[in-house]
């Protein structure tokens, strides 16, 4: 899964075009993975979304994850699921899809940090580092110099999110970060693939 470029999908924000146009068009700008965020569906729901998503990823090498549902995440076969530290233990969420998914898993700190085990998780998000409208319940930001030392203490790659934009690729990838996880920067813009690839270039610029 390459996590350089991973968008997350919200369902208002995307009101405009459709979660599934948006991702089909940030996909197409260069987007490595597509996470399906919607608070407000049931498993059925995801379920039908994620099946919309899978057939407007195909044969594009972009990886699709489901957030929190692990029921949707089995039935779709996805490629990840994502939790957060509230949603329900690592250990029952790596049984119930799998060896094979990926698991990734929100650190909001240095003590999450620490009690990952990378015998069970896959990946990190980071969050949040910047404070975000996007999501009201965030956890306190972690800024710049917090992701440096979350990233310095996770033994997984980590992605991270929270009022990222391709403005952020330098400070967050010379963090340590593995990519930037991004809402508002690609949802809801005129332009959602000219978002993506902005991102993208901006990450590989961090890189050189
Ligand atoms: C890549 C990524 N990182 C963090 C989160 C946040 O997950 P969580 O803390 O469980 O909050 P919800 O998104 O589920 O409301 C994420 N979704 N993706
Ligand atoms: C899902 C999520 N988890 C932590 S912050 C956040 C929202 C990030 O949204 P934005 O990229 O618009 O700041
Ligand atoms: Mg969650």
């Amino acid at each position: 899964m390459d996590l350089s470029a991973y968008l997350v999908l919200d369902p208002g924000l995307c009101a405009g075009l459709g979660m599934v146009e948006t991702a089909r068009a940030a996909v197409a700008g260069g987007v490595g993975v597509v996470q399906l965020l919607h608070e407000q569906a049931g498993t059925a729901e995801m379920i039908e979304i994620g099946r919309a998503l899978r057939v407007a990823l195909e044969g594009t090498g972009a990886a699709l994850v489901i957030n929190d549902v692990v029921a949707a995440a089995v039935a779709l076969r996805a490629d990840g699921l994502h939790i957060g530290q509230g949603d329900m233990a690592v250990k029952k969420a790596r049984s119930a899809i799998g060896p094979e998914m990926l698991l990734g898993l929100s650190v909001e700190n240095q003590a999450h940090a620490r009690a990952v085990d990378p015998h069970v998780v896959d990946y990190v998000g980071v969050s949040p580092v910047f404070g975000t409208p996007t999501k009201s319940d965030h956890a306190p930001p972690v800024g710049i110099d917090g992701l440096r030392r979350i990233v310095e203490i996770c033994p997984v790659p980590a992605v991270c999110i929270g009022g990222l934009g391709p403005q952020h690729a330098g400070d967050v990838i010379g963090a340590g970060a593995a990519g930037l996880a991004v809402v508002s920067a690609v949802c809801g813009r005129p332009d959602p693939a000219a978002a993506a690839r902005a991102l993208g270039s901006a990450i590989a610029e961090a890189r050189k």
